[in-house]
């Protein structure tokens, strides 16, 4: 780990330096690292006067935000995608409707890059990425904490109380989801259909809504597509439920055998 930070703390420091050298007005790459050096300077269109809560971040901060991507990226998004194999693989009906629009995309083209396009066109991949966060969240408790009282839903809250959101009970509820315990990437494609506020927290929500929802959403539906293009995807067992742990605030996927052939 220290050999990491070490890393990190010397790429930053070496693009904060670039940065810093370049005139105010200079234009500057659209990158994460980028962004995060000059959020809050006076190079942010945004910039608002310096506070507590406004100040640019720190060499430590940015550290951490970065390690962040890396380590929730990789790991909620490998999670997601066993879920994903496994939907996929007991609902035949969702994998065939799948394969057609991958196949209507790339014909049979197993090889070229995917395109910004492309992932614009896969809309059922991408339901078939909410309906599995639906039913099945990576994430299953949020947390929250006041420092001081506070009325929430109705009741009186004294200061330092910790709530704990309960993801797949509102995933799960019929409040909002018609038949919430069928698997039905369909919903998705509804015309105009958006679910009822707070009723879906793949990427939580307010003010801590994921920062990473918008890669982590172009990431998988790359991967769902990009996969089952070229291979057949099975599980090497349909009758055993998937089998997965809780670590905290995540569900994860402990192992999931699978046959991977490729496609003719
Ligand atoms: C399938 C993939 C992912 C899922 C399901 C997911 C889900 C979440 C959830 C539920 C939260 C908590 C939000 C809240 O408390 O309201 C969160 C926070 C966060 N996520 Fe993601 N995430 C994913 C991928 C990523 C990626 C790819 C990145 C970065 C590149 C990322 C960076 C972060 C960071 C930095 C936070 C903390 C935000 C804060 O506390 O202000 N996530 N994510």
């Amino acid at each position: 780990m220290e050999f990491i930070n070490q890393k990190l703390n010397a790429i930053i420091k070496s693009r904060r330096q670039e940065i810093e050298e370049k005139p105010l007005d200079e234009h500057l790459p659209h990158d994460m690292l980028t962004s995060m050096i000059i959020k809050n300077t006076l190079r942010d269109d945004n910039y608002i006067e310096t506070g507590e809560a406004t100040r640019p971040m720190t060499d430590t901060e940015i550290r951490v935000n970065i390690l962040d991507g890396i380590f929730t990226g990789t790991y909620k998004i490998g999670n997601m995608l066993s879920f994903i194999v496994y939907y996929i693989a007991h609902n035949p009906d969702v994998k065939k409707k799948m394969l057609k629009e991958i196949d209507s995309i790339f014909q049979d083209d197993k090889m070229r890059p995917i395109t910004k396009d492309d992932f614009y066109s896969l809309s059922y991949c991408e339901a078939i990425v909410k309906e599995v966060a639906r039913i099945h969240p990576v994430i299953h408790l949020l947390t929250r904490y006041i420092d001081k009282p506070n009325k929430v839903a109705e009741y009186h809250w004294p200061a330092d109380s910790l709530f704990l959101i309960n993801v797949k009970s509102v995933h799960n509820n019929d409040d909002y989801w018609e038949e919430p315990n069928k698997f039905n990437p369909d919903r998705w494609i509804v015309k105009n259909f958006e679910p009822k506020k707070g009723s879906f927290l793949m990427f939580g929500g307010g003010l801590r809504l994921c920062p990473g929802r918008k890669l982590a959403t172009i990431e998988l539906v790359c991967l769902i597509a990009l996969l089952f293009r070229k291979y057949e995807i099975d599980l090497v067992d349909m009758n055993t439920p998937i089998k997965t742990t809780n670590s905290g605030t995540m569900v994860l996927c402990v192992d999931l055998l699978v046959e991977i052939k490729p496609r003719n």
